[in-house]
């Protein structure tokens, strides 16, 4: 009899989230469940086509199954070894823990891979006794319609966010065991046991050079040759790093010139522009405005991630408005109005 597959659900069958899965599965090390909307089950269940830089073409992958939502998923395969959760991280408009309620089961270990900071606390919250690993991943990948162009290997370091209330021996071989079914020759997956410098290092990056391009419409190299490294990026992770310092996590000082040089030669667009670009919401909750957070509890200043953070709430609220999550009044409101926005959610 053949021995049962890890289990897998994929919330977030996007860039990324396509590239988990495939990874996962090529060498049939494990099964994936992947969750779609309604109105893109018909696409994924098709297949997608991947235009991989280190796995090649496939022309059409499915995944093993397909399932419209968490709850079908559970009830059809569940419970899961892992739920991986690839989705962007946007807490205001989708938390991430809503995801968990109807799939979630004591047994499941879950791995966030995605980009930002704070992202796990929500989900210890409600469920203090969840195992979550975390994912950074240093990968350029994007769906266009039914094509993942895949045009940067994966660089991804795995870690657990420690669980005070579990076993850390336990914690660490989970995520020792999930490393096991996701490393191969085409990537480049590590375990690294400090999670917190793993992702305020990847928030060097993230929180200055994607908010930059974001707000201005400007991929990476076009960004550097006019001049937008020295005059806001470098001074914004010089702030970065002092945040970080005052969480107790040392950045090395080559980290900045490392970040800034690191796609020398490409005009790269990071995942924020991307999103404003095609119009979407934003991660720039986890992305900066928690970092801003942080800054504020421990007392250390940080002029030019204040003001790319209160430029990003603005792109942020100019999405809502465009999608329909409020509607304004035809005339302006006066001061004296008091006027509050009303979210439809
Ligand atoms: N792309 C990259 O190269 C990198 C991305 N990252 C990080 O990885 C994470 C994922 O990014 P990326 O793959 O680019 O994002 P994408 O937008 O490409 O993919 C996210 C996917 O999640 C789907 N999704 C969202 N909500 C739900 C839901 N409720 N049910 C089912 N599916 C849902 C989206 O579907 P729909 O389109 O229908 O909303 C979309 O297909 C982010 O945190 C990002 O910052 C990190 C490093 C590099
Ligand atoms: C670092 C980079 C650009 C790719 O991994 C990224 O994290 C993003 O696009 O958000």
């Amino acid at each position: 009899m053949s021995e049962r597959k890890p289990q897998v659900l994929l919330i977030g069958f996007g860039g990324v989230g396509t590239i988990v899965s495939y990874t996962l599965e090529h060498l049939g090390r494990a099964e994936v469940t992947v969750v779609s909307r309604p109105e893109t089950y018909d696409s994924i269940k098709s297949g997608y086509r991947i235009e991989s830089c280190s796995y090649g073409i496939i022309d059409n992958y499915i995944a093993t199954n397909v399932v419209k939502s968490t709850k079908e998923g559970y009830e059809k395969y569940g419970p899961f070894d892992y739920i991986i959760i690839t989705t962007k991280n946007i807490p205001e408009i989708s938390p991430v823990v809503d995801f968990l309620e109807d799939c979630y089961h004591e047994s499941s270990t879950i791995v966030l891979i995605e980009n930002g900071i704070g992202i796990e606390i929500p989900i210890y919250r409600k469920y203090p006794k969840a195992i979550i690993l975390s994912g950074v991943s240093l990968i350029g990948t994007t769906l266009y319609e039914d094509t993942v162009k895949h045009i940067a290997r994966d660089i991804i370091k795995f870690g657990a966010f420690i669980n005070y209330n579990l076993d850390k021996q336990m914690q660490y071989d989970r995520c020792k065991h999930f490393l096991s079914l996701y490393s191969n020759d085409n990537n480049f997956a590590e375990y690294e046991e400090n999670v917190k410098l793993t992702r305020w290092r990847k928030l060097v990056y993230n929180t200055c050079i994607n908010t930059t391009c974001a707000l201005t419409d400007l991929d990476f190299g076009r960004m550097d040759l006019f001049g937008g490294m020295e005059s806001v990026v470098r001074p914004a992770m010089k702030e970065v790093v002092a945040v970080a310092k005052s969480e107790g996590v040392e950045i090395e000082d080559h980290v900045i010139d490392e970040m800034i040089r690191g796609e020398d030669g490409v005009y790269y667009p990071p995942s924020m522009l991307i999103d404003v670009r095609n119009g979407n919401y934003i991660e720039n909750t986890v992305i900066i405005s928690n970092v801003v957070k942080y800054a504020k509890r421990n007392g250390v200043p940080i002029p030019t991630l204040t003001v790319l953070d209160n430029l990003l709430k603005l792109v942020q609220l100019r999405t809502g408005e465009a999608k329909g999550r409020f509607e304004l009044p035809e005339k302006r409101p006066l001061p004296e109005e008091n006027y509050q926005i009303q979210f439809k959610y």
